[in-house]
């Protein structure tokens, strides 16, 4: 598929015919938004049922490879990206689902077919009145696909109210979420309503649900099954009307059979599921995610392909939400040097990279701008060090860059703070413990 011509995001399928595609200026494959830095033969396509191979055919400009040169009349494996002249393409086994949805922009959220496909599924069960879990990494969009939900349920005109179960302290959950009469406890100097009496008449999305203790996630299930809601030092219940939607990005069975999630509550409000995919299996999303936050952050600038390269080379672990923080990033920097455009050398080297995962990262992008932009890697010495330490520093110096603040420091590195304390743990930095504000 060709995401990028003459710098313009887009999202367009390229069926190989019979396996092959010779591709150059005038191709009538590229229709209308032809490349005049391609050659007229520019390169041939192969995908033999398991990989794809790009052979340059002699191009005036080159081929490039998942940001590799490659030799004239010599077949290249191409694992992520395929760069010719201004244009980029992105190899894909099935672009049956992107030929008939292509992706769309509604409002500003970007949807590719997968997505599509699943919001289809996700309106349908809002409309049978059903409960949904979204499972999916964090920061692929689950609170965008968690507000469709509410939308083409019957309870669209009451509130949507979302909670993020990780970040509330356990000692405090309960009243959060069930409400406190005056007096309840010291300092209760007026009714609190919980959140779920602030859904009634709408929607209640619990991200992060699995992180409720038993004792609350055994009172959140009496509250659904009953449709009654008991404050602390409340005498009698009162009756709510709400549509439940929940969130993880753990498997909800795995943790039934560990005893984390009480089972009755798993089958009250586990399923039907939906599965977000990754980031990094929907790559057809990516330019016009970044076009949509240039446009919108910064109108002036424009797109440069370099950019666009760069991050299609790289994995996203904290996906949608890390990708668009690391884009804000750069078009800053564009902007602080008076840049015109926004290229690969405004991403941050570890922008992207395999943060949290474990998985080894591709490089940066290697690209060729315009010999007035050329200038040494940022950093380079930094990739030589092994990812773990590369990124215990990296989260060591956003900590004291945000005064040891946990969620100032994962929304600075773009990522949730569940990931965020997850990563703490794992390389044993300490940090302050989670406060409501935090
Ligand atoms: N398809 C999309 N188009 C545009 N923006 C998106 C899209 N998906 C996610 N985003 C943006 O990415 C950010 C993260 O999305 P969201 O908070 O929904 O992720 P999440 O899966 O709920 O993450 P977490 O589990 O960490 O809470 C938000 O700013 C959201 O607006």
């Amino acid at each position: 598929m060709r995401l990028f011509a003459a710098g313009t995001a887009m999202a367009v399928a390229l069926p190989l015919k019979g396996g092959e595609l010779e591709l150059g200026r005038g191709s009538p494959a590229l229709g209308e938004a032809q490349d005049p830095r391609m050659s007229r033969r520019h390169a041939r396509i192969q995908f033999d049922g398991r990989r794809f191979l790009v052979t340059d055919l002699g191009s005036q400009n080159g081929t490039f490879v998942d940001g590799e040169p490659v030799p004239a009349n010599t077949p290249r494996e191409a694992q992520r990206v395929i760069r010719m002249g201004d244009s980029l393409f992105v190899p894909c086994a099935d672009v049956n689902p992107l030929e008939q949805h292509g992706v769309v922009t509604q409002g500003s959220f970007v949807r590719g077919p997968a997505l599509q496909a699943l919001l289809d599924e996700v309106a349908r069960a809002a409309r049978l009145g059903f409960p949904l879990h979204i499972h999916g990494e964090s920061g692929t969009g689950k609170e965008g696909v968690a507000r469709a939900f509410h939308e083409n349920g019957p309870r669209s005109s009451g509130p949507f109210v979302a909670v993020n179960c990780a970040a509330i302290p356990q000692s405090i959950a309960e009243r959060l979420l069930f409400g406190a009469k005056r007096g309840a406890y010291s300092g209760a100097d007026a009714d609190a309503p919980g959140y779920l009496q602030s859904a009634d008449g709408g929607t209640l999305f619990l991200d992060e649900v699995v992180e409720l203790d038993l004792a609350v996630q055994a009172k959140l299930l009496r509250a659904l099954e009953t449709k009654e809601v008991l404050s602390l030092g409340a005498a009698k219940p009162k009756t709510v009307d709400i549509h439940i939607c929940s969130a993880s990005n753990r498997d909800l069975r795995a943790l039934v059979a560990a005893g984390k999630l009480r089972e009755d509550l798993y089958f009250r409000i586990g399923r039907p599921e939906v599965s977000l995919p990754p980031l990094r299996q929907r790559p057809e999303e990516i330019a016009l995610l970044l076009q949509r936050e240039v446009r919108q952050v910064a109108p002036t600038l424009t797109l440069h392909l370099s950019f666009v390269e760069a991050c299609l080379l790289r994995p996203w672990p904290g996906n949608v939400r890390e990708l668009l923080v690391e884009a804000r990033s750069a078009i800053q920097a564009a902007l602080m040097q008076e840049a015109p455009r926004v290229e690969a050398r405004h991403l941050s080297p570890n922008a992207g990279t395999a943060f949290g995962s474990g998985a080894s990262a591709p490089p940066p992008a290697p690209h060729s701008p315009p010999p007035e932009h050329r200038e040494p890697p940022r950093e380079a010495s930094s990739r030589a060090k092994p990812l773990d330490d590369e990124e215990r520093t990296r989260i060591e110096e956003a900590l004291r860059q945000n005064g040891g603040n946990v969620a100032a420091t994962a929304r600075a590195l773009g990522m949730h703070r569940t990931q965020l304390r997850r990563l703490l743990e794992r390389h044993a930095i300490a940090a302050p413990a989670d406060s409501e504000q935090d």
